[in-house]
């Protein structure tokens, strides 16, 4: 084995929780490596959440531009360019790259590009570009993320599919763009392609969107594509596939129609990448469906070994990530916040937003909770007509027998930026009646809060 390298802190891929809790602790003068692939700064702000709602960005300008009769303004010979849309995209996430780096630079971490897997416990031999370097730590943080599962559907894997990765480089508009999966990739990306200009069929294998969600979201979040013209075959399971995702493809389903189109998006869920970097050789064990198995402090079950983020099954969103940071910087500093119990919201970037906190009406069913339950749809909110954006609802459920609130979901403009507020509230243990009562700025789409409180019996 080549000589081995020692540190206090070794992170293994440099997702958000990763590189926090890396710049943490080199500020904090330990001794840090990570050892990370390639993509400076993690999948969020190279290939996922960053440029996704920069390409959504575009396709909300390019759907404001069409309706721009509406508000007064002609507009003639609107032309979306792919190409134009991809730099832009590119560099929001350029910039991004950069800002992290003098992050970094900055933290005085050592950043070690290459390919790692475990050789011994504690141990990683990393695959740089000058040769294999062996590191160890005296603690390890785990923090891989998941990569697009690809559904073992005959001629699926042939048919060369993009992924979120590759629909996000496009330079050249699909003229029928097929997406696999109609979960949060699947709606977001569709939407934004259609209004970009592609035909888009979606094709979910479930009879709903979204179905964590209560139905009555389900049916308004298909609705809000359909408008638009997207495709949604729902109950829809591909039997095969033929043809080349760039050129044309085409998806049987097992009712026998045959959807075909230019391009193929799958967007089918995520699996953990935990195969073939030696977890074995390292003591840290898998749970049934390959994730990184770990307590409620993110240890593995391998002795000074943590995991972090998607890989160790935490919930699949950059801010759960960043908690888990906490939750592993506590233990190196004394705290004691654990996984149980935390709040994760949630926002959807189809345009309107859906956004959600705590609890729905079914999982406050299955929990066996009393609830009482407003609704106030959006159309009634003054700012969401001055802003022409009257699509879809807001709801909540608070404790039958106390002012708690269990939760709160909405479809709407800036729905993500009205839940915080709500969010505020709930992690203030304020009662539902401050958010009625409350005095908000006219005309904001907050105030609307005023409206659905005061619809609580
Ligand atoms: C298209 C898309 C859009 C999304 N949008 C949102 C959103 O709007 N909001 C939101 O909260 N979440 C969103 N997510 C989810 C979010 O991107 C992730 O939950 C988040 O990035 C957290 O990832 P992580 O910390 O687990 O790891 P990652 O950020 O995935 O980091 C893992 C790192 O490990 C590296 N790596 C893996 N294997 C090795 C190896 N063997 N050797 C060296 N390095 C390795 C990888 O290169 C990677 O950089 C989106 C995801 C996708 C795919
Ligand atoms: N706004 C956000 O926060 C955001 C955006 C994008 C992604 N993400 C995260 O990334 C994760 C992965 O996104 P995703 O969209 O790939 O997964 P997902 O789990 O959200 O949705 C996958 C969908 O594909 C369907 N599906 C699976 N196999 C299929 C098949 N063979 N045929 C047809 N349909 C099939 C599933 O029923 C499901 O509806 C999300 O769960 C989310 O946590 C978050």
């Amino acid at each position: 084995m080549a000589q081995v390298e020692t540190f206090d802190i070794l992170v293994f891929g440099g997702g958000k929780a990763g590189k926090t809790l890396a710049i943490e602790q080199a500020k904090a003068g330990k001794r840090v490596a990570v050892i990370e692939a390639g993509l400076i700064g993690g999948s969020c702000i190279n290939i996922a959440c960053i440029p996704s709602k920069a390409l959504i960005r575009s396709a909300e300008v390019a759907h404001a531009t069409r309706r721009a009769s509406e508000f007064g303004t002609q507009a003639e010979n609107i032309r979306t360019s792919l190409d134009l849309v991809r730099n832009r995209t590119a560099s929001v996430v350029a910039e991004m790259v950069a800002f992290n780096q003098t992050g970094f630079d900055a933290s005085g971490f050592e950043l070690v590009i290459g390919w790692g897997r475990f050789v011994s416990p504690k141990t990683i031999a990393v695959e740089t570009g000058n040769g294999v370097r062996t590191l160890m730590g005296d603690k390890v943080f785990i923090n891989l993320g998941t990569t697009a599962a690809v559904p073992d559907v005959p001629g699926l894997a042939a048919a060369d599919p993009i992924t979120h990765v590759e629909a996000l480089q496009l330079g050249d508009m699909p003229t029928h763009l097929l997406v696999l999966g109609g979960g949060y990739i699947g709606m977001e990306l569709g939407q934004a392609f259609r209004r970009l200009g592609a035909d888009v069929t979606i094709i979910e294998h479930g009879t709903r969107l979204a179905p964590r969600e209560d139905e009555d979201v389900s049916a308004a979040l298909l609705g809000v594509l359909q408008d638009e013209g997207v495709n949604v075959a729902l109950n829809c399971a591909g039997t095969a596939v033929a043809g080349k995702s760039g050129q044309a493809v085409s998806i049987t389903t097992a009712d026998g129609r045959i959807f075909e189109g230019s391009h193929l998006l799958v967007a089918a869920g995520r699996r953990p990448r935990t195969g073939g970097i030696g977890l074995d050789l390292a003591g840290v064990e898998l749970d049934g469906r390959g994730f990184v198995k770990v307590d409620n402090l993110l240890r593995t079950t391998a002795q000074d070994v943590w995991a972090m983020g998607e890989v160790a099954g935490t919930p699949m969103f950059t801010h759960a990530s960043l908690d888990d940071y906490r939750v592993v910087s506590g233990q190196l500093k004394g705290g004691d916040r654990t996984t149980d119990g935390r709040m994760i919201p949630y926002c959807v970037f189809i345009d309107p937003e859906f956004a959600r906190v705590g609890l729905n009406e079914s999982e406050a069913r299955s929990r066996n909770l009393e609830y009482r339950i407003a609704r106030l749809p959006m159309d009634v909110v003054p700012r969401a007509r001055t802003l022409s954006q009257r699509k879809g609802f807001m709801k909540t459920l608070v404790a039958k027998d106390t002012d708690r609130i269990l939760g709160f979901g909405m479809l709407g403009v800036n729905a993500g930026e009205v839940m915080s507020v709500v969010q505020m509230a709930m992690l203030g243990d304020l009662p539902f009646t401050v958010l009625r009562d409350g005095i908000f700025a006219h005309p904001t789409i907050s105030e609307g809060l005023n409206m659905l409180f005061a619809n609580v019996r």
